[in-house]
């Protein structure tokens, strides 16, 4: 079973996926991310770094992609594990049409055929909300910022991932950031569990 975890920047995912190594030990999930998994995504930070192309940009974020399934998601679902992913496809459909809309008509629709065919579909995606501002709050301003860090475009992603999660509310289930971090590790790790128990028990 594939589990992923979506959100605009500093909503909490990774401090999720941490508390889940603990709360779900028992059934030794995978954890995973994007970009990152693979050393392509050590080349999407540094296009993310040096604001390349945004096609250049977008393609390098698919690349890493389909090395992610690849080398992790493909043989931990194939062995029956259940795989946790911070962030995965919907952090391209969510972001990049944000900084694609001067470079094309229909960046959404584009970056959909790109993943048609090959790409993998989650079975639940966990999607944290919460105000811009608290987010960019969290996220603070002692590192340098990266350029997706920016209060107009985190708005635009997460108003993209808000009508992602509206045309597939089988899939997608609404987190809210702003509670404590224990009772979002509680409800996700419950959630998990259900699901992980609905399928197995669905004829194969
Ligand atoms: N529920 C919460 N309440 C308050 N602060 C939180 C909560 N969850 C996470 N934080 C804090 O917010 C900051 C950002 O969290 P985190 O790094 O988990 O976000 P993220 O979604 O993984 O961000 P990014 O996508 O940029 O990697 C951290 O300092 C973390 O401790
Ligand atoms: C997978 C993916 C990520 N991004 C953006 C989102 C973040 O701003 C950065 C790096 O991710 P991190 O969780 O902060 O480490 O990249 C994106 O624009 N498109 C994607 O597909």
């Amino acid at each position: 079973m594939l589990i992923t975890l979506e959100g605009i920047d500093g909503s909490g995912k990774s401090t999720l996926a941490a508390a889940l190594r603990e709360s779900l030990a028992d059934i030794e999930p995978i954890f995973t991310r994007e970009p990152g998994a693979t050393w392509i995504g050590d080349a999407v930070r540094r296009a993310v770094a040096e604001r390349m192309d945004p096609i250049a940009e977008a393609l390098l974020f698919v690349a890493d992609h389909a090395a992610h399934l690849d080398t992790v998601v493909k043989p931990a679902l194939a062995a029956g594990r259940l795989v946790v992913s911070d962030r995965y496809s919907d952090s391209r459909f969510a972001y990049q049409p944000a900084v694609l809309a001067d470079a094309l008509p229909d960046p959404l629709g584009w970056l959909r055929q790109i993943h048609d065919g090959w790409s993998i579909r989650p079975d639940r995606t966990f999607l944290f909300v919460l105000p811009v501002n608290e987010a960019l709050a969290r996220v603070g301003t002692e590192k340098a910022r990266e350029y997706f860090e920016d209060a107009r475009i985190l708005e635009e992603v997460q108003k993209n991932y808000l009508s992602l999660a509206a045309a597939d509310p089988a899939r997608f289930v609404l987190v809210d950031a702003l509670l404590e971090k224990e009772e979002i590790c509680r409800f996700v790790s419950d959630e998990i569990r259900q699901c992980a128990r609905s399928s197995q028990s669905r004829p194969r």
